[in-house]
C-alpha cells in the first residue's frame, strides 16, 4: 500500500525533463536566443542581450506547464566544438542556429570548393562571399553523422532575419538545409524544421521552443524524457 501510494504522489508531483542543445558557430546568436528564451517564459527575467563570446556552456531549465526543458548553449568556437559530442548522447533534441547574414548566397551547390572534410567540428571559413557557409555546411554534416544524434529532431534556425542583408529563410531552407539532409552526409531520415528568427528582437522564439516541444514529445518512446 506505502508503494502504491508512493509511486501514486511520484506521478503526481513529478515532471518530465527534455534537454534540448543550441549549437552553431560562434556568433551565430546562440546565448541571445538563450536568454530570449528565458525572458519569455521565467517570470521576472530581463534578458541580458549584451553577450559575450561563451567559454564553455550556459545552461537553463524553463518550467512549461507540460515538461521541464533543459536547455544547454555550448560555444561554438572552433576550439570548443570538440566538447559537443559529449551532450549528443542525453539530450532529446538540437537546435542549429545559423546566422543568415554570414552565408553568402545561402547555396551550398554554389560553393567555391569543399572544404578539408577530415575535420569537420573544426572546418575553416571560405572566401568572403561566401561568407561562413562551407563552415556552416561542415559542421551541421558532422552533426548528422554522429550516431548519437540518430532520430533526434533538429530545429535549423534562420537567425538575424531583422538584418536588411540576411539570406532569407526559403533560400536557407531549399539551398542549405535540404540539400545537406538528403546528401549523402545526411545520413538517416529524421524528423526536422527550419524556421526564422531574430534572436536580438525576440522573433520567432515562441514558434522555436514550441515546435521543440511538440517534437520531444513525439519522440520519447526513441528517446524518453528524465522525471523530475
Ligand atoms: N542583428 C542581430 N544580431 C544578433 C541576433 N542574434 C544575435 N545577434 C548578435 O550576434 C552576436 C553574437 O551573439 P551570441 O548570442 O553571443 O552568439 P553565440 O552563438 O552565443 O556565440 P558563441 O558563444 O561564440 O558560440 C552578438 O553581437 C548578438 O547581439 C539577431 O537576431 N539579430
Ligand atoms: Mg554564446
Amino acid at each position: 500500500m506505502y508503494h502504491l501510494i508512493k509511486s501514486l504522489y511520484l506521478h503526481a508531483t513529478s515532471k518530465e525533463e527534455y534537454s534540448l542543445l543550441l549549437l552553431g558557430l560562434d556568433n551565430a546568436g546562440k546565448t541571445t536566443l538563450l536568454e530570449q528564451i528565458k525572458g519569455l517564459y521565467t517570470s521576472h527575467h530581463e534578458p541580458q542581450l549584451n553577450t559575450v563570446p561563451t567559454v564553455g556552456q550556459n545552461v537553463s531549465v524553463i518550467d512549461l506547464p507540460e515538461m521541464y526543458l533543459r536547455i544547454w548553449d555550448v560555444g561554438g568556437q572552433h576550439s570548443l566544438r570538440g566538447l559537443w559530442q559529449s551532450y549528443f548522447e542525453s539530450c532529446h533534441a538540437i537546435v542549429f542556429v545559423v546566422d543568415s547574414t554570414d552565408i553568402g548566397d545561402g547555396d551550398i551547390s554554389r560553393l567555391a570548393s569543399d572544404n578539408n572534410a577530415s575535420t569537420p567540428l573544426k572546418a575553416s571559413a571560405n572566401t568572403d562571399a561566401e561568407g561562413r557557409l562551407g563552415e556552416c555546411k561542415l559542421v551541421l554534416e558532422s552533426i548528422l553523422q554522429h550516431q548519437s544524434t540518430t532520430g533526434i529532431p533538429i530545429l535549423v534556425l534562420a537567425n538575424k532575419q531583422d538584418c536588411e542583408d540576411c539570406v532569407e529563410v526559403v533560400r536557407i531552407k531549399e539551398g542549405f538545409v535540404r540539400k545537406v539532409f538528403e546528401g549523402e552526409k545526411g545520413q538517416n531520415v529524421r524528423d526536422s524544421r527550419v524556421l526564422p528568427l531574430s534572436a536580438l528582437k525576440g522573433v520567432g522564439v515562441k514558434e522555436a521552443v514550441e515546435w521543440v516541444c511538440s517534437r520531444v514529445k513525439w519522440n520519447k518512446e526513441g528517446r524518453p524524457p528524465v522525471m523530475r
